[in-house]
């Protein structure tokens, strides 16, 4: 693709929206549709449903054969649990993104980009998998409203379904959607006859798609047309169904302020581009920030609308105006995170436990011999269980907590539930897949790499996989908790991962590590798991050959399995030693966890008062671009498609450095210099006065 905008987006579940004050809270905490909620608290969504798409354009071919692009470039995320509202002017693009989002595709349209389902790329079977409510809903207007959704029913239900289900749901949701009383009339029809009203025409339309229980609904402009107090109890229906765990993406037309307090996320689309994703109030602050304040009489959704939206008689300006703000977004910390996020997604997308699991075991398959060869694919292979429950569950859990504080804060004030309980029943919900997943890779690389075949070595081998699993999603979550937020907690695991790495007897030995760094050696689950799964292997090992292919190995030979252990200066004695640091590392980073969480936000940013990193960048960065105004936006005699920054201010403004904390660098790296020698000259000192 020529043009990237790096646009992006992520709907997660967030405490009630607000912009500013102007929305009123519910009265006493209670949700305004409670009683929707509890009406359709009987039903659950068939399976979670997380949609994510990456650099997503759409193109339609034109009667001359000309591509025009729809859709430009766009990325995102959406969560079970969460009612999305895609807003914009007219022709921004926001039908046709929701289409191909959902698989629906009007004929001649040409999508680029990637998007998936629950891991799966999208496909015929969203049309099974998910609901989407047309904006003009076209139903046989002689049938009654019962009739209609039997026949409905027979159609899109599981064929295996039965009659007496498909009545019982078809009255279920009569009921729900306040549609009962109007089960017996007709649709449409002649004039003069009891026909259904357009909120009631909506509400069928809603059902009519919840037949099957999607976890992903779809609505297109679903208020439009409706008086207030309707389009109010259609979007509470969306909202109740988010709150039961559905994803919701709505199109949606410039929504009063009660219903905007309604959705979790906004998308603001402009010319086919992201103009701002996030909460409500992140979206006054952004388009504040871009120097657009809305007057207090204002609609803040319509206030925005307008700025994204073409001027008659100006265009050009107003296209000038919207790339601005479009570009200003791309750059946006927010807009960073939710890429980050979004690549994580796909990351964790494209390592399927049992692939990778297939392909490790096949590259060592058979080569667990009894040999000098041997020797290192055993380590290799131990090796690979290790790794392979270690970073990739590490990483995923960092977001997992950041993106529940909102509502885990408004609950803990509520009294709902306490920290811990929240924190356990979070651990617990993982659970099963802390141990089926380390326990099926465990075994399919045991099996086919051929290690030690004892039911002792085996088993224990998969124990330990377990624990590795469980220590390393213990160790995310601290991160998670500690820093709040998924690229500061990644910017300080990632140094945190490589010395594991270091320190885990494989690459380095672990008696020539220097003693200033060897202590973080305790701390490393990697190196307590290869010590114990080397000895399972090797101990009791006498008959290893020194002979490759007929003849005596040139290099040194090792025999026995006590000289594999003493190669990697691991220890046969301490296999219970290990088996017992690992528990308590597992138990000690679950506890240095729920701390973190008690005392939420804690954020520590304090780490960054000791980085000499930042604070030479921060000051070499003011150096290069104070003062500059003329950065060009042109990039081969056209204007940059991307972002653009045009002065030095937006420059530093990207990084989050300020002008004015120039000499504040200067002092702080040379206070930090002192301090540094002041230590090394009292370790020094102390190490001297021992001897
Ligand atoms: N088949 C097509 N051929 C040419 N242009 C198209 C086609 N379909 C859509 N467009 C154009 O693409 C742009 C985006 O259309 P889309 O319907 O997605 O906008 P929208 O934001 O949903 O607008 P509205 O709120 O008015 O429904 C519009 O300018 C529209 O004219």
């Amino acid at each position: 693709m020529s043009n990237v905008s790096n646009s992006s987006y992520v709907w997660e579940p967030v405490e009630t929206i607000q912009f500013g004050s102007r929305f009123t809270p519910p009265k006493g905490g209670e949700s305004p549709f409670q009683e929707v909620e509890e009406l359709l608290g009987s039903t659950q969504p068939q399976q979670p449903c997380t949609l994510v798409w990456r650099d997503l354009s759409v193109h339609v071919k034109l009667k001359d054969g000309k591509l025009k692009r729809l859709v430009n470039n766009v990325s995102g995320i959406a969560k079970p649990g969460t009612l999305v509202a895609l807003m914009g002017p007219s022709g921004a693009g926001k039908t046709t993104l929701m289409s191909a989002l959902a698989y629906r595709n009007p004929i001649g349209t040409l999508i680029d980009g990637e998007i998936a389902m629950n891991g799966l790329p999208v496909g015929d079977f969203m049309h099974r998998e998910s609901g989407y409510m047309h904006q003009d809903e076209l139903f046989v207007d002689n049938l009654t409203v019962i009739e209609h959704l039997s026949i409905m029913a027979r159609l899109r239900m599981d064929r295996r379904t039965s009659a007496l289900a498909r009545r019982r749901r078809v009255n279920q949701l009569l009921r729900q959607l306040g549609l009962y009383g109007s089960r017996y009339t007709r649709i449409g029809g002649l004039e003069g006859r009891n026909t259904l009203s357009g909120g009631e025409r909506k509400r069928l339309a809603f059902a009519t798609e919840l037949l099957t229980d999607p976890g992903l609904l779809f609505c297109d402009e679903p208020t439009t047309g409706l008086d207030s107090s309707s389009a109010q109890k259609l979007m509470s229906l969306l909202r109740a169904s988010a709150v039961q765990g559905k994803t919701v993406i709505c199109t949606i037309h410039q929504p009063s302020s009660e219903l905007m307090a309604l959705f979790d996320k906004l998308v603001f689309l402009a010319e086919g581009r992201i103009a701002f994703a996030g909460n409500a109030s992140g979206a006054l602050s952004f388009f504040e920030s871009l120097g657009y304040h809305c007057p207090l009489t204002y609609n803040p959704t319509d206030f925005f609308i307008k700025v994204l939206a073409l001027t008659p008689g100006s265009e050009g300006a107003s296209r000038h105006a919207i790339k601005s703000v479009c570009d200003r977004f791309a750059v946006s910390d927010a807009a960073k995170e939710l890429d980050m996020e979004i690549h994580l997604e796909f990351h964790l997308m494209d390592h399927e436990d049992e692939a990778i699991a297939l392909t490790a075991g096949l590259c060592f398959i058979g080569t667990a011999h009894l040999t000098q060869a041997g020797i290192q694919d055993v380590q290799g292979a131990l090796f690979i269980i290790i790794a392979e429950n270690t970073f990739s569950p590490m990483y995923s859990v960092l977001n997992m907590f950041p993106e529940e504080f909102p509502m885990l804060t408004r609950e803990l004030k509520a009294g709902l539930y306490s920290t811990p309980i929240y924190y356990l029943a979070r651990m617990i919900a993982l659970f099963p897949g802390l141990v089926i997943e380390p326990t099926l890779f465990t075994l399919v690389v045991y099996y086919i790499a051929g290690l030690r075949a004892t039911a002792f070595a085996f088993s224990f081998t998969v124990f330990l996989s377990i624990i590795v699993l469980n220590v390393a999603i213990a160790c995310g979550s601290f991160f998670s908790c500690a820093f709040g937020s998924m690229p500061v907690a990644i910017a300080y695991l990632v140094p945190f991962d490589y010395t594991l790495m270091l320190t885990s007897g494989l690459f380095v030995k672990l008696s020539s590590i220097p003693i200033y760094i060897s202590w973080i050696r305790h701390l490393s689950w990697v190196m307590y798991s290869n010590e114990a799964m080397s000895i399972l292997q090797w101990d009791g090992i006498q008959n290893i050959t020194c002979i490759t292919s007929g003849n005596m190995t040139d290099g040194p030979c090792l025999s026995t399995g006590d000289e594999v252990l003493e190669q990697y200066d691991f220890r046969t004695n301490q296999f219970w030693t290990d088996v017992i640091a690992l528990l308590i590392l597992c138990l000690g980073f679950h506890l240095l966890a729920l701390i973190a969480l008690s005392s939420i936000p804690i954020y520590i940013s304090w780490i960054r008062h000791l980085s000499w990193v930042m604070y030479s960048n921060e000051a070499m960065s003011i150096l290069q671009w104070d003062g500059i105004q003329n950065i060009t936006c042109m990039t081969s005699g056209n204007m940059t498609d991307g972002p653009c920054l045009s002065t030095g201010d937006e420059v530093l403004e990207q990084y989050d450095f300020r002008t004015n904390q120039f000499w504040t660098d200067v002092i702080a790296l040379f206070i930090l210099c002192l301090g540094f020698h002041l230590l090394a000259l009292i370790a020094l000192r102390f190490r001297t006065r021992r001897k």
